[in-house]
């Protein structure tokens, strides 16, 4: 059976993967995360230990109802219960698997099972026959098998067929082999067992020293032709073998690997591997292989130029091939004049728009300050540029405002717009709102706030705040930023920022249409 060229991708997120976190995920947040493992074709889901809880019996019950496509598995320890447990949690499922397992390591067998190994190789033979009576798609794996002689896994391993288990699972469950030694130990039980060609070989691969994936990949190239995984890698201790992380391995690499082939949609990735992370509570580290923020982000001028020029110079997968819309140039201080260029044309501006050697100055002087510079910023930078001469239109005059446990805040705020202040008094949840309102009311510009940030920049009491604000106006949106040790003052601050780029933006539309209106009456002078 190990002869045929797809590779099997059994997912363990909701077993391995879940037992892993610090809070225990609820039925419905289950079922949430087994449609989308399912929408990423994977072969096997194994989705709950039935008897550990009548929770997780439920959970395994409600999956292999609802969830179709791949087949539905459940774990069971080799005693009668566990497996009677899992047929019974799984008896729904248009397709079953039970999968039971034992210890065959001489330390597990002696401290852990107090058994010997034909001790428990009985054990799973009766397992294996137990679970027959609920499906003919039987598991069985030798639990720390990376650490079993290779004589012993021979031997439990040709008795577990016997009995009729269809699958056989090699779990280097501590994480403890490296690759080649991993990929031996397939070979030798593909040479070595006489009845091997009957049941489909398995790996599963737990990442303590980080070689999960590598191992994995060892094994398949020795002839495994199932890889065990979870979405992210997560798993016990350091995790498991990360399912994206293999599956697009076997997909770029080709040249190497083929004929051997996954079915996953690999364009589901993404977004199942965030589903994960947000209802898991596990963060994915930006450096994170194949779903990290930075995986597919150019951060240096040397490598935004090649990417701009060829992407395939940097990037030896496309985003689009896990579900990304595009890569990413993140603007730093180790950015070049090509990418600020290149965003600034994405952004709407003509190289005539801006003087490039100016904005690119102020660019690495802010991006020192900041680390990374988003588009408003350059947009900002830009009107700067552009408005250097030009006083600002909008300017805080005085701001009071008064709270009062239990009752609503009151602000009066006073702004200068061009030669004439005018004040404004309005009420509101907070301070904050109460100075919004009032200013809104003197600039009776219709803006809608899309982000609120307030930041310590120091610290100690008197810590400055800086607040950041991204607002909404007329489908464009306008950074602004304020710093000071009143927070109420700097998110006013940020607000008439926000007044002031509005005012330059319209200025700049007002030219451009001037310039353009002069270009069409200059090109009809012209006919
Ligand atoms: C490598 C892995 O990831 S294995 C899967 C690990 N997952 C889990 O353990 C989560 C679910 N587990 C549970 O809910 C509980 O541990 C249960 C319900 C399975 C068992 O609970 P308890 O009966 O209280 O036993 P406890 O967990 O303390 O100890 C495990 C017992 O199972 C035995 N055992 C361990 N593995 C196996 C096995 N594969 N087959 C048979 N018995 C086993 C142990 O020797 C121990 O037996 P003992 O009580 O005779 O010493
Ligand atoms: C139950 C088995 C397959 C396991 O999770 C392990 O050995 O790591
Ligand atoms: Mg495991």
């Amino acid at each position: 059976m190990s002869g045929d060229n797809k590779i099997w991708i059994f997912d363990t997120t909701l077993r391995d993967g879940e037992q892993a976190l610090r809070a225990s995920l609820s039925q419905k947040q289950k079922i949430q995360l087994a449609h989308a493992i399912a929408r990423l074709n994977v072969d096997v889901m194994e989705v709950g230990f039935p008897v550990s809880s009548p929770g997780d019996f439920d959970s395994v019950q409600r999956i292999a109802r609802e969830v179709k496509g791949p087949i539905i598995c459940g774990l069971a320890r080799a005693v009668s219960a566990d497996i009677e447990a899992c047929g019974e949690a799984l008896k729904d499922a248009e397709r079953r698997r039970i999968h039971t397992f034992i210890a065959t390591s001489p330390l597990h067998l002696q401290y852990k099972l107090r058994k010997t190994l034909a001790q428990a190789t009985e054990q799973a033979v009766a397992a294996i026959k137990l679970a027959s009576r609920y499906t003919d798609d039987i598991e069985f794996s030798c639990e720390d098998a990376g650490r079993t002689p290779i004589d012993d896994l021979c031997w439990i391993v040709e008795r577990a067929i016997a009995a009729g288990a269809t699958t056989i699972n090699i779990p280097d469950t501590v994480g403890y082999t490296i690759p080649n030694e991993f990929a031996a130990i397939i070979s030798t039980l593909r040479n070595k067992v006489p009845n091997i060609d009957k049941a489909r070989l398995s790996v599963h691969c737990h990442n303590d020293l980080g070689l999960a994936v590598a191992n994995s990949i060892s094994a398949i190239q020795a002839g495994a032709r199932q890889i065990e995984c979870t979405v992210n890698g997560i798993g016990e201790r350091a995790g498991n073998c990360s399912l994206e992380e293999v599956a697009m391995i076997i997909n770029t690499r080709k040249d190497v690997l083929a004929p051997l082939y996954t079915d996953i949609k690999t364009t589901e990735i993404y977004r199942s591997s965030h589903l994960v992370s947000q209802i898991c509570n596990m963060p994915i580290q930006p450096n994170k292989a194949i779903v990290g923020e930075n995986a597919f982000a150019h951060s240096s001028g040397i490598h935004q130029d090649g990417v701009l020029k060829a992407q395939n110079t940097y990037e030896i997968m496309a985003p689009e091939q896990v579900g990304i819309r595009q890569n990413e140039l993140n603007l730093t201080s180790r950015s070049g004049r090509h990418v600020i260029q290149h965003r600034l044309a994405e952004l709407g501006y003509t190289s005539e728009d801006y003087d490039l050697e100016a904005v690119y100055k102020s660019f690495v002087a802010l991006a020192d300050q900041k680390g990374r510079v988003f588009d408003y910023d350059l947009e900002a930078l830009v009107f700067f540029e552009n408005m250097q001469n030009q006083d600002d239109y909008y300017a805080l005059e005085f701001l009071s405002s008064s709270t009062h446990t239990g009752h609503v805040a009151s602000a009066t705020v006073g702004v200068r717009c061009g030669d004439q202040v005018f004040t404004e008094a309005a009420t509101g949840n907070g301070p904050v709102e109460a100075a919004f309102s009032a200013i809104a009311r003197i600039s009776k510009l219709n803006i809608k706030m899309v982000d609120f940030n307030l930041q310590a920049k120091g610290s100690g009491e008197d810590a400055l705040g800086q607040v950041d604000i991204i607002a909404e106006h007329e489908g464009r949106r306008f950074h602004g930023a304020g710093l000071a040790t009143d927070i109420v003052r700097s998110s006013v601050l940020a607000y008439v920022h926000v007044l002031n780029m509005i005012q330059r933006a319209q200025t700049i539309d007002a030219h451009k249409h001037a310039r353009q209106t002069v270009s069409k009456i200059a090109a009809g002078e012209q006919q």
